[in-house]
């Protein structure tokens, strides 16, 4: 019989040391994360026209409104206080605390300057199923899987830092309808996202002891880079290639 390997773009050896997994989990990065997939080849190079823009932030809108209750599950595993102070910080920057509005009110400051209804956008009927679907998925797996998997499913963060840097620059330099105020979320984030990133992936070296932990580790990252790269395979499918699916925004009833 065949033994099908798990994964053919990726090395597939054991992994017998926190150093050998961390570079694995880069090599994950490298190779499946979604800067490079086309609908952000194209958002970036100010390829797509401002319904295109909208559609992609109405979208991502229910990935960001979703983090905090994502992370409110991994929270819920944790008997450990440390941990749950620590983990309790992300909460706090998307739902904000007293002073500080938070990641969810400056994602609406963005869809505000794309003209998008706040009304419409938070009740996300807009969306794509496949959105919906993507996203639930990664709060369910956090939800089910081992703590040490719900952790490591957020390991795409440290990649998201230099992707920003590049939306950031991208977009202010391709479209009229960007202004450095609507990319204030992708900004905070730079700070954010490297601190988040590096707690995770220091638990997971500490806390994957076994080849087969740091596998499932690997695996972890690996379904995560499929959650973020599925979502922009159905903004591609509806929104460039214009198969739009029943009751999802269509741009020309939102001009
Ligand atoms: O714009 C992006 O490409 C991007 C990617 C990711 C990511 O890699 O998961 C996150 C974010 N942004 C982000 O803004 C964010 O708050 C965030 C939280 C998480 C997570 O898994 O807990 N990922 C991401």
């Amino acid at each position: 019989m065949n033994v099908v390997p798990t994964w053919s773009d990726i090395d597939d050896s054991p992994l017998e040391s926190a150093e050998a997994l961390e570079r694995r989990l880069y090599e994950i990065g490298a190779k499946r994360y979604h800067n490079l997939h086309p609908f952000h080849k194209m958002l970036h190079g100010g390829k797509l026209n401002k319904g295109q823009v909208q559609a992609w932030a109405l979208n991502r809108y229910y990935y960001q409104s979703s983090i905090p209750i994502k992370d409110a599950h991994v929270l819920s595993r944790f008997r450990d206080r440390n941990i749950r102070l620590e983990w309790r910080k992300r909460i706090e920057d998307h739902d904000g605390v007293a002073g500080d509005e938070g990641g969810i009110e400056r994602w609406l400051v963005l869809t505000d300057g794309l003209g998008l209804d706040r009304a419409y956008v938070e009740s996300t009927q807009g969306i794509l199923p496949a959105t919906r679907f993507a996203v639930d998925a990664y709060a369910n797996f956090v939800a089910q899987r081992t703590p040490l998997e719900a952790i490591a499913s957020s390991l795409t963060e440290l990649f998201a830092p230099q992707l920003h840097e590049e939306r950031i620059a991208g977009m202010l330099e391709h479209y009229d309808f960007i202004s450095p105020k609507v990319m204030a979320y992708f900004k905070r984030r730079l700070d954010q996202a490297p601190r988040d990133a590096m707690f995770a992936l220091n638990y997971v070296k500490e806390h994957a002891r076994t080849p087969e932990e740091r596998k499932a580790v690997c695996e972890a990252l690996i379904f995560k880079t499929n959650v973020l790269w599925v979502q922009l395979d159905a903004l591609y499918h509806a929104y460039v290639c214009g198969h739009i699916p029943p009751g999802a925004f269509r741009p020309e009833e939102h001009a």
